[in-house]
């Protein structure tokens, strides 16, 4: 209810910005341009859907990212320094994220073992398949248990630990960004998983780059909130920051 009544206050506000002729160049504008199509519903869901899924996601991920590296002082300062020899007195910004390959490395591992979304969504099968050898009946609706192919002892060395390494072994392409099955796979895959890597990654360069990190919560820090749809921290972090001599 609430949500519809967000989403519409949303959808009116902007409607209103283009009657005034301030139109932009925007998504939500090019709903608003296929009104004839969409009923105000699915326009109000289609941008709840972009929300939703841009900014939880990605605070999950750089909450879990700050959590082990606030953790780790070890693998925090190698990629202090490692930042700090490509960018020098400079600000980390975009540009940098491909010279520093163990950000790269730390946000896929980040990925892999605390998986944003841990299931992917349902898919329905419309007549009857069969897939890795199960027979799969028309009408039934199939769930890919995300965190546990990442956390697949066939798969990976040690899945229950956090160690980025893994991801600079020249088996793995720096470029690709499904190594995991975080971003889900096939036609539905992620559409948001490069601009997730860009602000991730730049957002964590920076607060890597500006301050020291040392994690202050006691107890298991790793329970999840198994209510939303996203694997957030159970008990928020909890860090002190120190401001580094640049
Ligand atoms: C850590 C960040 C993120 C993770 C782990 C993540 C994960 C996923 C997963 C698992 C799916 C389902 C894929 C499938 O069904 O196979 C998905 C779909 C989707 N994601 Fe993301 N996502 C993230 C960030 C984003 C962002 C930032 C955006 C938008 C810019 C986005 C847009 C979408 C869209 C539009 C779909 C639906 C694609 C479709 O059904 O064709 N995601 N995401």
């Amino acid at each position: 209810m609430r949500k519809r009544a967000l989403m519409k206050a949303l959808v009116d506000e902007q409607k209103k910005r283009i009657a005034s002729r301030m139109e932009l160049n925007s998504y939500v504008d090019y709903l608003l341009s296929n009104a004839e199509e969409l009923t105000e519903e699915q326009i109000c869901m289609l941008i709840w859907e972009s929300i939703v899924e841009t900014s939880d996601t990605i605070v999950v991920a750089a909450e879990w990212t700050m959590y082990e590296l606030s953790k780790d002082k070890i693998r925090q300062e190698r990629l202090y320094k490692d930042i700090k020899n490509v960018c020098g007195n400079e600000k980390f910004s975009e540009e940098y994220i491909s010279k520093v390959p163990y950000l790269g490395a730390i946000f896929h591992e980040t990925l892999r073992k605390h998986s944003p979304a841990p299931i992917v969504p349902l898919r329905f099968a419309h007549e009857d398949t069969e897939i890795g050898g199960y027979h799969i009946p028309a009408g039934s609706q199939i769930a890919i248990n995300i965190y546990g192919c990442n956390m697949d002892k066939k798969e990976w060395e040690n899945p229950e630990q956090w160690i980025p390494e893994r991801f600079l072994d020249e088996k793995y392409d720096p470029n690709d960004l499904y190594k995991t099955m975080a971003f889900g796979g096939g036609k539905r895959i992620c559409a948001g998983s490069l601009q997730t890597m860009l602000i991730t990654t730049t957002t964590i360069g920076r607060m890597i780059q500006e301050f020291e990190w040392n994690l202050i919560e006691k107890g298991d820090g790793e329970s999840v909130d198994t209510v939303c749809f996203t694997t957030r921290k159970l008990n928020p972090l909890l860090v002190t920051i120190k401001p580094r001599k640049l």
